[in-house]
């Protein structure tokens, strides 16, 4: 599929699939070009400072009331938060990549929450979902009013066919769809499977770190994310419209397409980002730079700093540091870490965490490099090394992770994932007199 997009990060954007669809000058005329309905979208409270302040105004065939009622439904695996609740174990957790469902399975059946935390009520913190599909979606589409939606596929290309127009992601780039957008999810390749990790992020949507002394450029650069251009089907027939609320699923029956927006303008739409474009810094003199360094995308918290979630990666680089332990250090942190892997190897794991896999390091929980990656790079030479084919990626986030019964109950649950450190003999040379 050959896709048109529109570059910049949350540029103010007008597009239209009919040429002269979108009003001049004025948002709400008395009637609308092809006597269109004008809707507006609004991701911030009107009030919300220019800086921040999101919204789009779409032009589409009919308004989105046009649709019934909702009722409840039930989906298989995607749960939201409150959990129901019992203390969280700080055990380190690892689970193993979801296997490929054997029965018909689409990208809302196929998600698999992990973890999460926070409010969907107060919109707040996170939740953490593997997905595992088999089929598209086919007459059925979604929103989730809870979340803005980061995807992250670790194997098979993803074609999301939203309101504002078509995405398509392949494992190494991501899509986000802001809250309350319309999209169906469908199966790109022949090889009709997909696996990968979705972060429904309940509170502000993610913005790009501010760059600090690094300067004007680098890590993702503005211009290489891409929102789609206008595209609309004008169809009728049967069609389901699942939404997300309140922590539920629901659905609603249409007799149109609700992907039927001609043309739209703003700067609250979907967007995708090849990952092999971030601008990876990262230090040339020695230590092992706090991982913050590799922040894609940031989702603040009203505490300066402090995130309701990052999304960060650590791709393929070079390593060059001088008289350092080159991997990630051992490590407490007061954020709690959510790790997937979308292909070969992380630097910190020399076995055990695999592609499609997970790992949860919660609020102080120790982790660092496994005894065999300690060992190895304790003694490595440290020439510049080349560190290639590997693309692991971090949710950090303010607040604990809660693991849900599902997560610790499933197959892909590594019982014994404390082992990996438990070869960490005692080296201390030290010698010293026995003090009494
Ligand atoms: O491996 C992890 O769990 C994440 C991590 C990455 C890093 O670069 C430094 C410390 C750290 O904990
Ligand atoms: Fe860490």
């Amino acid at each position: 599929m050959n896709l048109s997009f529109q570059s910049g990060f949350r540029n103010h954007f007008s597009t239209e699939a009919l040429s002269n669809a979108l009003p001049h000058g004025q948002n709400s005329p008395q009637r609308c070009p092809y006597d269109l309905y004008a809707e507006q979208l609004s991701g911030t409270a009107f009030t919300a400072p220019r800086s921040h302040n999101l919204r789009s105004w779409l032009y589409r065939i009919r308004p989105s009331v046009v649709q019934s009622a909702f009722e409840p439904m039930v989906v298989r695996n995607a749960v939201s938060e409150p959990f129901q609740s019992s203390p969280v174990n700080p055990t380190p957790m690892r689970w193993g990549a979801l296997p490929m469902p054997s029965e018909p399975t689409d990208f809302i059946d196929g998600l698999f929450t992990v973890c999460g935390n926070g409010d969907v009520r107060t919109q707040s913190g996170v939740a953490i979902a593997q997905y595992a599909f088999n089929r598209s979606m086919v007459g059925r589409f979604f929103y989730n009013a809870d979340a803005e939606m980061l995807l992250v596929p670790q194997m098979g290309t993803l074609t999301i066919r939203t309101e504002f127009g078509v995405l398509q992601v392949a494992p190494k780039s991501i899509a986000v769809i802001p809250r309350g957008v319309k999209f169906q999810v469908l199966l790109a390749d022949v090889v009709m499977q997909a696996r990968g990790y979705v972060c429904e992020n309940h509170g502000a949507p993610f913005e790009l770190p501010s760059l600090g002394p690094i300067g004007a450029n680098g890590l993702a650069n503005p211009r290489d994310f891409l929102s789609p251009v206008a595209a609309f089907e004008d169809e009728t027939g049967v069609f389901e419209l699942v939404a997300k609320f309140d922590g539920a699923f629901w659905r609603a029956s249409l007799s149109h397409s609700p992907l039927d927006v001609v043309a739209w303008h703003g700067n609250y739409a979907p967007y995708q980002y090849d990952l092999t474009l971030f601008n990876a810094i990262n230090t040339v003199s020695f230590d092992h730079c706090d991982p913050s360094i590799f922040t894609v995308l940031t989702s603040p918290s009203a505490v300066a700093g402090t995130a309701n979630v990052d999304f960060v990666v650590f791709p393929s680089r070079w390593m060059v540091a001088e008289h350092t332990f080159r991997p990630p250090w051992f490590h407490r942190n007061v954020m709690s870490e959510f790790m997937g892997l979308i292909e070969g190897v992380y630097d910190a794991k020399a076995e055990g965490f695999v592609p499609g896999g997970a790992s949860l390091h919660n609020c102080m929980s120790p982790h660092g490099p496994d005894a065999l990656t300690f060992d190895k790079a304790s003694t490595a030479e440290l020439k510049p090394e080349y560190l290639d084919n590997t693309l692991a990626f971090m949710f950090e986030t303010q607040w604990l992770l809660q693991p849900t019964a599902q997560a610790l109950s499933a197959q892909t649950f590594e019982k014994n994932y404390m082992n990996v450190w438990q070869g960490l003999d005692k080296k201390f040379s030290g010698v010293y007199d026995d003090v009494e």
